[in-house]
């Protein structure tokens, strides 16, 4: 961390949909993580909830409505060039309603969770996603130079 500087934080939420052995992920088409594949999330607006967002989040990005999200990770990154911070609230979901549509944003595709696309993923997915898809919660800490150089990670369970 930048020692006792308080840096800007922006408070994100991420939500993956897992339905047996298969991984819901979008395709990010434009703006910051463009060309990655990342699970439905985006910027906590004023007057809703984290819990809110990821819903609104996933209808935005993907035409889906999830009934059964559940919070299950926190990650907080330090991005060096921009002198900012990001909290990310992870959920995820099972029960999904809607029709699943690409969006000006994002593509969405199923996966095999055994068979990820780690390589055009964000570098500190690799390290928490275990967590999440042996179902334990769990909580990191990244500092990164800018979008693509990771510098530190730190990764726990918390349950
Ligand atoms: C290292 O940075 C990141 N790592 C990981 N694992 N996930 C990240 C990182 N930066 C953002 N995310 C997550 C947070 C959200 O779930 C998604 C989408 O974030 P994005 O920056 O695309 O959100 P915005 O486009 O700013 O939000 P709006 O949709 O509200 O405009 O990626």
């Amino acid at each position: 961390m930048h020692g006792s500087k308080v840096l800007p934080l922006h408070k994100k939420s991420r939500l993956l949909i897992r339905q047996s052995d298969k991984l819901l992920l979008g395709y990010k088409k434009r703006g910051f993580g463009a060309s990655k594949y990342n699970g439905f999330g985006g910027k906590q607006e004023e007057n809703e909830t984290i819990l809110e967002c990821a819903q609104r989040e996933l209808f935005e990005e993907s035409g889906l409505t999830c009934t059964d999200l559940k919070e299950v990770g926190n990650l907080l990154f330090d991005f060096d060039d921009t002198q900012t911070q990001l909290r990310v609230t992870v959920f995820s979901g099972h029960t999904i309603f809607g029709n699943l549509v690409e969006t000006d944003e994002m593509k969405p595709q199923w996966f095999d969770i055994n068979a990820l696309p780690y390589d055009q993923m964000w570098q500190d997915d690799v390290l928490w996603y275990p967590y999440y898809l042996k179902q334990k919660k769990f909580e990191g800490i990244f500092r990164f130079k800018d979008e693509d150089v990771m510098l530190t990670h730190f990764v726990r369970q918390t349950e």
